[in-house]
């Protein structure tokens, strides 16, 4: 099952609301576990979205395994999985059940299969009692959890991750973290935190749509954190100075 998918970047461009917001990006690796770190709107989500195949790029083109996946959208249904920061903006059936139904009978599951199916996830992280319970009175970290089992329901060869763990505490942090790395999928996780990608093969740092380096984690992050330090120096001294 374990797969490393090939994701490549050619010369990828794309402009929201007429400004430049991804620039020119090349990239060209089989990925296993893939960090993006940048700053507060540098164009990380919206890399991840392109790499869903939610949006499509203004020039240039973004494939995996040679698959576009705006374009063949049936194909990156099955092969790409999208896990939000924020759970509300994923979810959109009213029960647990009805939301991990979903993705399976856009597969083209039959109702007993997607039954059977939902019910052995649900048994997998001992939630068997959720099947009925309305989302709305799950807690933020569990909804979370509803989300990840609608993507491995799907089993999908990716799973890009963006920003998991905000508002989640720090002991479901390291649950899904250690959850995260038993799964056989490759994983695209979009992080603040450095520390995340302990044990990650490659690096991205986005800055200003741009990748500013490309690289193992051991290269990339001491380079980023030296560049956010001065960062936040600089920005407290315009403070100062204003
Ligand atoms: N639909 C949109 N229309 C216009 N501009 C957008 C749209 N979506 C994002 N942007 C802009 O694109 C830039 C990159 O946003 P994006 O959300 O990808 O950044 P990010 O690196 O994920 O930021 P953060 O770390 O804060 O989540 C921002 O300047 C943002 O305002």
């Amino acid at each position: 099952m374990a797969h490393s998918p090939r994701l490549t970047l050619d010369h990828l461009t794309l402009d929201l609301a007429g400004k430049p917001v991804l620039k020119d990006l090349v990239f060209d690796h089989e990925i296993r576990r893939l960090g993006i770190v940048g700053r507060n709107g540098s164009g990380k989500s919206t890399l991840a979205r392109v790499v869903a195949g939610l949006i499509e790029p203004s020039s240039g083109t973004l494939t995996l395994d040679g698959i576009i996946p705006a374009r063949d959208r049936h194909a990156a249904l099955n092969r790409i999985g999208i896990l939000f920061q924020n759970p509300d903006h994923q979810i959109i059936f009213p029960t647990v059940c009805e939301e991990l139904a979903f993705g399976l009978r856009q597969q083209g599951h039959g109702k007993a299969e997607t039954q059977s199916l939902i019910g052995r996830m649900l048994a997998r992280f001992g939630k068997s009692h959720w099947i009925d319970a309305p989302v709305s009175t799950l807690s933020q970290g569990q909804k979370q959890l509803v989300c990840l089992m609608a993507i491995l329901l799907m089993q999908p060869q990716l799973i890009v991750l963006d920003e998991p763990f905000s508002g989640l505490d720090l002991a479901i942090r390291g649950q899904l973290t250690r959850l995260f790395e038993s799964l056989p999928q490759a994983l695209i996780h979009i992080t603040h935190d450095p520390d995340c990608l302990r044990g990650y093969d490659h690096a991205l740092w986005i800055h200003e749509g741009e990748i500013r380096q490309s690289g193992t984690p051991e290269t990339v992050l001491p380079d980023y954190l030296d560049y956010m330090n001065q960062a936040g120096l600089g920005d407290d001294l315009s403070d100062l100075t204003d």
